[in-house]
């Protein structure tokens, strides 16, 4: 069984390394030849995910000619550079995106993106409430892996699954798509709030109401209520929500300490996806009339365009409705 993985950020390295745990042979595309020499020298990625030994059958590669003879390929690039390397992916082979985001420019979802870079490529994705450190040190985690053929995603799926790391079956690729993407935008949300001192009253409202927002919106793309209550859906929604161990969170709680977003979002090496996701999430939400105050509220504060007193007290003005 020969594994790709595209990406070598920290859920790439965690997902190679959960894959070659057992001795399995994982080639690992990164983009820096010092992540490459790393890797195959030291057995560690000091850049993505420090203090972690890696299994040496793990070998990185920055050619992507060398993924030619892999069977299963994992795409775990940052969402906006996912067209980019899934072009140069060789073709025909299955392909499961990790990536959570919705592509700037096109308002396209992963597998949309995917589909039109590599239109002979099979396509799963695998998402849900992931921190790659604890992957990677093999803490029980539990996903959705969603693809269209559910023979394929039976195969695929076992291909993945290890004792500590469980994939659930689903159809619904867009739900899945947009569970991840979404969550990343509520998180920043819950970080402003941790970061205002709003209190933990002000975070469950913020992940229940944003929630709402999710569904609203998959909903109106064609998702199914019960994926977006499920492990990609609220299970991400909730972890990443709850801890600075996610970049999103994070960034809000920069944001709610009173830091700009333009000083907060320069000269980052991670990538924070919410911050690329929220302005298309957005105008998408608008063109389909779907009503996302929450995000609407992330957009302000990420283009610095309001101040966050202004921000909360349009939040909190907002006429009284049923829930
Ligand atoms: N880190 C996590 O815990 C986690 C968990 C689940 C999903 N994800 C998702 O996985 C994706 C990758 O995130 P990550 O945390 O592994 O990344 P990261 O923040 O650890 O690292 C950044 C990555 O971006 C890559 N990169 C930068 N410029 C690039 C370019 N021009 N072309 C291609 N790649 C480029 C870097 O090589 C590096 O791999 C994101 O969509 C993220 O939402 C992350
Ligand atoms: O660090 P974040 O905010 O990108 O979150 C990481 C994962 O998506 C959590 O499931």
């Amino acid at each position: 069984m020969k594994a790709g993985v595209i990406g070598a950020g920290a859920w790439g390295t965690a997902l190679a390394q959960l894959l070659a745990a057992d001795g399995q042979d994982v080639r690992l595309w990164a983009l820096e030849a010092d992540v490459v020499d790393a890797i195959n020298g030291a057995h560690e990625n000091p850049l993505y995910l420090p203090g972690l030994p890696l299994s040496p059958s793990i070998r990185a590669t920055g050619a992507m000619a060398d993924l030619a003879d892999r069977d299963l390929i994992l795409v775990v690039s940052p969402a906006q550079h996912l067209r980019g390397v899934v072009a140069q992916a060789p073709a025909g082979v299955p392909l499961v995106l990790c990536s959570k985001g919705i592509e700037a420019g096109t308002g396209l979802l992963m597998s949309e993106v995917a589909a039109q870079a590599q239109p002979s490529s099979p396509i799963a994705v695998l998402s849900g409430p992931t921190f790659a450190h604890e992957v990677a040190k093999g803490l029980p985690t539990a996903v959705t892996f969603a693809c269209a053929d559910q023979a394929l995603a039976e195969k695929l799926a076992a291909r993945i699954a290890r004792p500590t790391f469980r994939p659930y079956l689903s159809d619904d690729v867009v739900g899945a798509e947009i569970g991840g993407a979404v969550k990343n935008v509520l998180a920043i949300a819950c970080g402003v709030s941790e970061g205002a001192g709003l209190g933990l009253n002000a975070r469950a409202s913020l992940i229940s109401r944003g929630f709402a927002e999710m569904t609203r919106f998959g909903l109106a793309r064609g998702a199914r209520a019960e994926t977006l209550g499920g492990l990609s859906g609220l299970g991400d929604l909730v972890l990443t929500c709850s801890s600075t161990n996610s970049r999103n969170f994070s960034l809000g709680k920069g944001l709610g300490e009173g830091q700009s977003a333009a000083d907060l979002l320069s000269n980052r090496r991670t990538v924070a996806e919410g911050a690329h996701t929220a302005p298309v999430l957005r105008d998408a939400a608008r063109a389909a009339g779907v009503e996302m105050p929450v995000v609407e509220a992330v957009c302000a504060l990420l283009g610095d365009a309001a101040p966050l007193a202004q921000v909360i007290d349009a939040l909190l003005a907002r006429p009284l409705r049923p829930e």
